[in-house]
């Protein structure tokens, strides 16, 4: 059985050939809609820049961040506990929708601005304890479209999704176990994007670790 409700599985389709659920869903915002949200995406959200530790030399991740959801959903970054902020209308009422759609609820959200094709995300995978043994996450996309690429950990076959202005990626079952992904720096600079992860937190007196933890990623140049 899918990690979609039934009705849902019947009509979509799962590209991962194995280990795990991948849908893909090319308009879930429609493009007029998906103009303005991405809009005010990133002018009402609070952006920032991060820096992690690479080699014992700090660097800055090459895009911007942000992170919401319900007080609790608390990620363990650098040593210090960070509280999310909690939900613009913009970042509820797309929550809603794409619970209603996966028949699936969400307590966060982490935020990604590719000011432009240089920014990126390295090769990784969301499984830190955080967020369950198979996380669910619903990938939704705004603006420049961009690669998508993952990678078997075993076979090293390699899918690739364009995600589009709208679209909805979900990912779950064992995908975060089986594979890596990434968003690679673009051919051509373009424009920016904007990604929301919907993810769900579990509580963080079970688990140490942070939602950033294992990404791995190279710095801006
Ligand atoms: O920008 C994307 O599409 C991917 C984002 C991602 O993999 C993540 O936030 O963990
Ligand atoms: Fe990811």
């Amino acid at each position: 059985m899918s990690v979609l409700d039934i009705h849902k599985s019947e009509s979509m389709h799962n590209l991962a050939p194995r280990d795990g659920e991948l849908y893909f869903v090319e308009n879930f915002v429609s493009r007029e809609e998906a103009d303005s949200i991405h809009a005010r995406l990133r002018q009402d959200l609070a952006w920032r820049e991060e820096e992690i530790v690479m080699f014992g030399r700090r660097v800055k991740v090459p895009r911007l961040v942000c992170w919401y959801g319900d007080a609790g959903a608390v990620y363990r970054y650098s040593g210090v506990d960070h509280e999310p902020l909690p939900w613009t209308e913009t970042l509820l009422a797309l929550k809603v929708r794409i619970e209603s759609f996966c028949g699936r609820q969400f307590n966060s959200v982490l935020g990604n601005l590719y000011r432009d094709g240089l920014d990126s995300m390295g090769w990784h995978s969301d499984k830190e304890k955080e967020l369950g043994p198979n996380p669910f996450i619903a990938s939704l996309s705004f603006g420049a479209e961009r690669r998508f690429k993952l990678r078997h950990n075993k076979t090293g076959e390699v899918l690739e999704i364009a995600l589009t202005h709208g679209s909805l990626l979900l990912m779950g079952g064992r995908l975060q176990h089986g594979w890596r992904h990434s968003v690679p720096k673009a051919r051509e600079p373009g424009a920016a994007r904007i990604n929301l992860t919907f993810r769900t937190i579990f509580p963080k007196s079970l688990f140490k670790t942070s939602v950033f933890g294992s990404v791995n990623t190279w710095a801006r140049s």
